[in-house]
């Protein structure tokens, strides 16, 4: 575990409820840099649950930070934004607590299989009700029967808290197992880590998207993340929102903003779509692309060639506000494993999709990392 909060919260007294939220350091957890693969925005989903009197376990996957109105009551108690289930009992008047091992559960069906390298287990205003003790499983095989392993085991949490955990399985995993003990609420369920695509459904589709999260690509880096994060460019579907890009701030100096992405495996890109939607204001003038190869022989190349191994592939070209743009490469496209996006001079970027096909050597490599961590 990363973080130790364990026991209640004081109860909220009025004022601004994340006053008191409990939150280490940021950068004790690592871990939040890689995307959340339960996120709901890319399919992930609470499949069942044993209990949700107070509070629907839908909202355990919601992206956005937990909100709590302490005027908002409802018809079953306190309106609150998480999974809350209602009370245990025990079985008599004269044992009247719920047993030791007596717990509530959640399933998850993560939105993009993969490797989960930590978990955050949020009871943000869960105060008074959070739960005592959390513990998550995973599996590739959720159907009855399943053999789960344990990510975290059963460990004590504290309530209104960011509870972080780092996990070490090196397996792909496509549902969680998510327990609270006895019972209580618990606001979000965070599975941070790296997408690891099914090999056989790329080979059957022949060409992709090489760079959307769903297919295994990753937004690596990027010059600016002040008001989105650049993993928004590669979720599936078109953003309805600028909230749902990519956008930097203005920049007032004399540099340009990027996006620095890594490919489902090596690969040769043929199309590429830049989507400005919904920036109409604040759309870039241009963009141009370039492509590296990590695992080709160039590499070797990389520490004397002053462009650092990239190659362009789409000169600087101009943009329009809130336009889908789309752009065929010349047939001799290099092969890659990176590409990176430069936007002049700032502004946002809604998707970039590259559309192209493995390499056999990137094929080879996808089917050897499914292989290794089926487990
Ligand atoms: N004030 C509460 O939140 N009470 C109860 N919960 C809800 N949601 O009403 C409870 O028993 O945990």
């Amino acid at each position: 575990m990363i973080t130790r909060f364990t026991g209640a919260a004081p109860p909220y007294r009025g004022g601004d409820p994340y006053a008191d939220y409990r939150l280490q350091d940021q950068d004790a957890v690592p871990f939040t840099d890689l995307p959340d693969l339960a996120d709901r925005r890319l399919g992930g989903s609470v499949v069942a649950a044993s209990d949700e009197f107070f509070a629907e376990r839908e909202n355990l996957l919601r992206p956005e930070r937990p909100a709590f109105d302490p005027a908002a009551f409802g018809h079953k108690g306190k309106v609150m934004d998480g999974w809350e289930t209602r009370r245990r009992r025990g079985p008599s008047a004269d044992r009247p607590h719920p047993g030791e091992d007596d717990h509530d559960w959640a399933l998850v069906r993560l939105g993009v299989p993969g490797v989960v390298h930590g978990l955050v287990v949020d009871t943000a205003h869960f105060r008074g009700n959070h739960p005592r003790a959390v513990a998550v499983e995973g599996t590739a095989t959720p159907e009855d029967g399943a053999s789960w392993t344990v990510l975290v085991p059963r460990t004590e949490v504290g309530g209104h808290a960011a509870n972080a955990f780092r996990v070490a399985v090196p397996r792909r995993l496509t549902h969680l197992r998510l327990r609270q003990y006895p019972d209580g609420g618990i606001a979000r369920l965070r599975a941070h880590g790296e997408p690891v695509p099914d090999p056989e459904w790329l080979a059957a589709l022949g060409t992709f998207d090489l760079a959307a999260l769903e297919n295994g690509g990753r937004a690596e880096d990027a010059s600016d993340r002040f008001y989105s994060p650049p993993v928004h460019t590669i979720h599936p579907g078109r953003p309805r929102t600028m909230a749902e890009g990519w956008e930097t701030r203005r920049r007032r100096d004399r540099g340009h903003d990027w996006l620095r992405y890594r490919l489902a495996a090596q690969g040769v890109i043929r199309a590429v779509e830049i989507d400005t939607g919904s920036y109409k204001g604040n759309a870039p003038g241009w963009a141009a692309l370039s492509v590296r190869d990590a695992d080709g022989a160039d590499g070797a190349d990389r520490e004397t060639d002053p462009a650092g191994g990239w190659r362009e592939v789409l000169p600087r070209t101009a943009l329009q506000p809130d336009t889908v743009h789309r752009f065929v490469l010349p047939a001799a496209a290099p092969p890659a494993t990176h590409a990176r996006l430069d936007v002049y001079p700032d502004g946002g970027i809604a998707r970039l999709r590259l559309y192209g096909s493995l390499t056999p050597e990137g094929a080879r490599h996808l089917a050897g990392l499914a292989r290794r961590l089926a487990g």
